[in-house]
């Protein structure tokens, strides 16, 4: 009788994904499979799918309830209306900028027309909306020039550059803070956990989030990270959320530190909201997949509004915050379009270019 195989898709994650490659590889590729295998891949995908399910209706149920509270909390605290309103002209776009950025993006040729002549609108105009919206398909392009002169190179694949005013910064973490205490002093409300308030999609920043990723983020990207990060094409997802940090920790402020890890995107910008803090440096440790991995490269210091931009692969650690609270807005970007030729794991660790063979979806196995 033919020996059982220790196929197990639903234990191991990598039986798992060689079947999902060969169902994509080979016509009719279950049948030189023996059937307790063949079983043992549907249940580990029936389970997939089971979580994919519960997570999706979990978080569809989380984010209404989040709505729900933000309309709520702007009825009680009306006089933050106006702070979640998208921005309808570039005047208001400045003034939550810094003014070193303010000059690198409005001196740079795509918006330098509107500028030499505020008075005349021409078809040329890049209206705010259109670059929130994404509707300018085009990315925008900052000149090189100006970009150098804005962005101060760190280590390695690390820059940081003056981004936020300080006023909107402090605008913004006392935004999120309230929200927070609102809910925590709202029995009635406080039915999730505190920590889920802290995605700005959701809590009317959906604009800033864009605006952040289209005017500044896709554009020095495709500077910094084109052939490293990007191979050559460009972002097309972003997710933006505060990271809140103390001192003293509490349920709305969980961390004091952030141990080291690589993040879940291709490009990750870190923007200082302040407040006032003892400790919570960056500390780098190199790129994953790079002749830098694992070795300690340097510490950034945070200061408000300040943007640090690094490859989601960068090893990165937030160190203990001994005093004070600390808040950032972080933003992990995407290009699915660009980097999605490989396995994901070849992908992250540069597999291909040193032993393609050891890949479920390289040669050797072919
Ligand atoms: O708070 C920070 O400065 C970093 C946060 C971070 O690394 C992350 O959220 O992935
Ligand atoms: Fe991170």
């Amino acid at each position: 009788m033919k020996q059982k195989s220790a196929y197990n898709a639903s234990q191991q994650r990598s039986h798992l994904i060689h079947a999902i490659e060969g169902l994509d590889r080979y016509p009719n590729y279950l049948s030189r499979w023996d059937e307790p295998d063949i079983e043992s891949l549907e249940e580990a995908l029936e389970e997939r799918l089971e979580q994919v399910k519960q997570q999706k209706l979990n978080i569809s149920n989380q984010r209404k309830h989040i709505q729900s509270v933000l309309e709520e909390f702007l009825q009680e605290y009306p006089e933050w209306k106006d702070f979640v309103r998208e921005p309808c002209c570039w005047d208001d776009v400045r003034n939550l900028l810094d003014p070193r950025a303010v000059n690198a993006i409005f001196r740079s040729k795509i918006f330098r027309k509107r500028n030499d002549d505020q008075n005349l609108r021409s078809n040329n105009d890049i209206s705010v909306n259109d670059v929130i919206s994404g509707r300018i398909r085009i990315p925008i392009e900052l000149d090189t020039e100006y970009l150098q002169e804005w962005i101060e190179y760190e280590m390695d694949d690390v820059y940081s550059f003056p981004l936020l005013s300080e006023t909107f910064c402090s605008k913004l973490h006392t935004f999120v803070s309230s929200i927070m205490s609102f809910v925590e002093t709202t029995p009635r409300i406080s039915n999730f956990p505190v920590r889920i308030y802290k995605d700005l999609d959701y809590l009317g920043l959906e604009w800033l989030n864009d605006l952040i990723f289209n005017l500044i983020l896709r554009p020095i990207s495709a500077q910094l990270y084109k052939e490293t990060e990007l191979i050559g094409g460009d972002l097309d997802w972003r997710t933006g959320y505060i990271a809140s940090y103390s001192g003293d920790p509490t349920s709305s402020k969980p961390r004091q530190r952030l141990v080291p890890h690589t993040d879940d995107a291709e490009v990750t910008l870190n923007i200082c909201l302040g407040d006032k803090f003892v400790g919570g440096n960056l500390n780098f440790w190199g790129v994953r997949g790079d002749a830098t991995a694992g070795k300690f490269l340097g510490e950034y210091q945070p200061e408000i509004g300040r943007a640090v931009i690094h490859s989601g692969r960068h090893l990165h650690e937030v160190t203990e915050i001994t005093a004070g609270d600390r808040f950032a807005y972080i933003q992990w970007a995407r290009s699915w379009g660009a980097s999605r030729k490989n396995c994901p794991c070849c992908w992250l660790n540069r597999r291909q270019y040193q032993n393609g063979d050891s890949c479920v979806c390289g040669q050797k196995w072919n």
